[in-house]
């Protein structure tokens, strides 16, 4: 059983179907692909599975439980967590002070946990401990993306909503990226990922999710989708399908 699942989601902007009855499915230990052409609705979809956005019909689920009408908060506290295509983070803070600021989700849950040595545990984890200090205005954007990566494991989620954190990042940041996702679903993380460098969900991910104009035209493994007439016809004029 999936631990994230979406159930014949809807969501409407006016006229405009963003997102058509879809349901995908997340699980533990798994990197699952969302991917599809601009504004497919790939980023409504993690927005209403976060809380950010209403869905006009259909359901959210959380290891079986409906989440569908919590707010994000209480979202984070059962343990999702997300990053923003647009990155969300505190310029004039250190990269250190973005990540410990997370830790008020996890002591929101009444955990005792001791921030200051997780902070130092999760910029371990993910690479960061070079640039802890420095303000995050100071940073290159591929190590910024990193940055809301730590900040989400502050809130030691189930499921890690990603949307394009590979983009503005270098070759090798994304390789290094890349042994970090791959790492944190062994240890058990449901990580959905959302990025148009293709060649890398196909790499990592086990299964992908397709939409197209709103609605989910493939689920299946990289090579599945790869072959999928369907998925082919709806990026041609926009990218490759390549692995
Ligand atoms: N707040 C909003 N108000 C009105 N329309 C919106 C809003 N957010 C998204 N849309 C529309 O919904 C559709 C899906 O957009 P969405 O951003 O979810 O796509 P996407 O797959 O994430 O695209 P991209 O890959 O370009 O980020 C688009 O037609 C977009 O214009």
């Amino acid at each position: 059983m999936p631990l994230l699942e979406t159930r014949d989601v809807t969501v409407r902007f006016g006229g405009n179907t963003a997102v058509d009855g879809v349901g995908i499915g997340v699980e533990a230990g798994r990197i699952t692909g969302l991917i599809g052409p601009n504004g497919a609705g790939k980023t409504t979809l993690f927005n209403t599975v976060t809380g950010l956005q209403r869905p006009a019909a259909g359901r959210v689920l959380l290891d079986g439980a409906d989440i569908t009408r919590l707010a994000p908060a209480r979202r984070a506290r059962l343990g999702l967590a997300r990053t923003f295509q647009r990155l969300e983070l505190f310029l004039s803070l250190s990269v250190r002070d973005n990540v410990r600021v997370a830790g008020d989700v996890l002591r929101a849950t009444g955990r005792k946990v001791d921030v200051e040595k997780e902070t130092d545990r999760v910029l371990a984890r993910t690479g960061l401990e070079d640039i802890a200090d420095l303000e995050v205005s100071a940073i290159p954007t591929g190590r910024a993306r990193v940055v809301e990566v730590a900040r989400a494991l502050m809130t030691e989620p189930r499921v890690l909503l990603l949307d394009e954190p590979a983009s503005g990042q270098t070759e090798r940041e994304t390789e290094a990226f890349a042994g970090l996702l791959t790492g944190l679903a062994a240890e058990g993380l449901a990580i959905c990922l959302v990025e148009h460098d293709l060649p890398l969900v196909m790499r990592l991910c086990t299964t992908i999710h397709v939409l197209d104009h709103g609605r989910l035209i493939a689920s299946g493994t990289p090579k599945e989708i790869q072959e999928s007439p369907e998925v082919v016809a709806a990026y041609i004029g926009s990218e490759e399908v390549t692995g």
